[in-house]
């Protein structure tokens, strides 16, 4: 049994005397050091570490937070996050397509009708409500769906959640969804600092986020059980740590683009949306 690997507590350079210049990760820690974590010391690196690295830091979210982005900024967030709504119910068909167990596909297939609809309390499901939300905002809902006017940045972060997912173990795939432990953490600073903060914005139109608060919670819970279940080995359990940081580094880089796009420098690629477009 070892504590917990935080970002607060790993090696630095100097304590290691490594000569490459850059800290240890957690994940390398953990491989390095070649003792097994105990589940709760296991949960506790992914809680930490993992929350250090989530998109709720991206300076993006804080500007959309405290209510300093303008609208056209707010539909390029919309129209780029679709990409990333519409794959999550097939990178969750194919983690399904990866298991023999029933009890697992049983479970996991909750996470498809969420976003597809179709079960009783969410007939609509999360994509018909993304759509909802960039009509509130003022997009062209074909113009959303079509993908199209996505920065390339965002297509290839999506694709990368989908690759990651098809390539990996299926302790990796199921591990890079646990970035939804933190993402209630979001949605709740989110949702009250949109709808204080932009006239526009009703509650309608944030619909979506709503079944979310327990959604999240349920799934994060099971990946959660499963991951700290199979990881058991120092390897395992290092590469459980490196998967929900790959995942933060796909949502960390969809924000990267959208700022470097339409807040800082502003160079939207050719063939993405433009504010203009939208008039
Ligand atoms: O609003 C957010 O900040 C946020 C973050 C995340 C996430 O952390 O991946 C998801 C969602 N929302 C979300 O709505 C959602 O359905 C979802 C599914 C997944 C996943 O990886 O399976 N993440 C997320």
């Amino acid at each position: 049994m070892t504590e917990a690997v935080t970002a607060r507590n790993f090696h630095s350079v100097a304590e290691t005397g490594n000569q490459s210049g850059v800290e240890l990760s957690p994940a390398d820690e953990i491989r390095k050091a070649g003792r097994l974590l105990s589940p709760a010391a296991l949960e506790q690196t992914l809680r930490t570490a993992g929350f250090d690295r989530y998109h709720i830091h991206h300076p993006f979210h804080k500007l959309m937070n405290a209510g300093e982005l303008t609208r056209a900024q707010m539909q390029a967030w919309a129209l780029n996050r679709y990409c990333y709504q519409a794959a999550i119910p097939k990178k969750d068909a194919i983690i399904l397509s990866r298991s023999e167990d029933p009890e697992f596909r049983r479970e996991w297939r909750k996470r498809i009708v969420d976003h597809d609809g179709g079960g009783g309390e969410e007939k609509d499901g999360g994509i018909k409500r993304w759509l909802k939300l960039a009509e509130g905002l003022g997009l062209d809902t074909g113009m959303v769906m079509s993908r199209k006017y996505a920065l390339p940045a965002t297509r290839f972060a999506v694709q990368a959640y989908i690759d990651l997912v098809s390539r990996s173990s299926l302790l990796v795939a199921v591990a890079s969804s646990l970035t939804e432990l933190f993402s209630p953490v979001a949605i709740g600073e989110r949702v009250p600092a949109m709808l204080a903060r932009y006239d526009y914005i009703t509650e309608d139109t944030l619909a979506y986020f709503k079944p979310r608060l327990h959604q999240a919670p349920r799934d994060a819970e099971h990946a959660l059980d499963l991951v700290t279940l199979w990881a058991d080995t120092p390897d395992k359990q290092a590469d459980a740590v490196e998967a929900l940081f790959a995942k933060c580094d796909i949502l960390w880089a969809m924000l990267d683009a959208l700022h470097f796009a339409y807040v800082n420098p502003g160079m939207i690629a050719p063939g993405a949306f433009r504010p203009a477009d939208a008039e």
